[in-house]
């Protein structure tokens, strides 16, 4: 039998868990798209503006902190939070222009 038509259980059993933490990633992720709404139509109510460079510059700390501590490349941390902050403030703006 070939590699590519023998079930490979051990790949499979590592394939179930990164599935798992896929799925998490997405719920965690929908649960902060849920909250910053919130905030976005707050912001706009209360004419604040859509980015607060201050508090990311805060955030962005203390994810590279918290990644370092992880063993997580800091590096990458922090491009992945700049990407979710991005669409985040991109979402604020549209809805500062309702
Ligand atoms: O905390 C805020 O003021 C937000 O609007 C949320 C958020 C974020 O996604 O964490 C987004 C934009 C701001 O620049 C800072 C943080």
């Amino acid at each position: 039998m070939t590699s590519s038509t023998k079930p490979d259980r051990v790949l499979a059993g590592f394939r179930k868990s990164i599935d798992n933490i896929d799925a998490a990633l997405i719920h965690m992720l929908a649960e902060r798209f849920r909250i910053t709404q919130a905030v976005g139509e707050y912001k706009a109510k209360v004419t604040l503006p859509p980015a607060d460079p201050a508090r990311e510059q805060e955030q962005i700390a203390r994810l590279r902190r918290l990644a370092e501590e992880s063993e997580l490349d800091p590096e990458f941390s922090e491009k992945f939070l700049r990407f979710i902050i991005d669409e985040v403030i991109r979402h604020h703006e549209q809805a500062a222009s309702r």
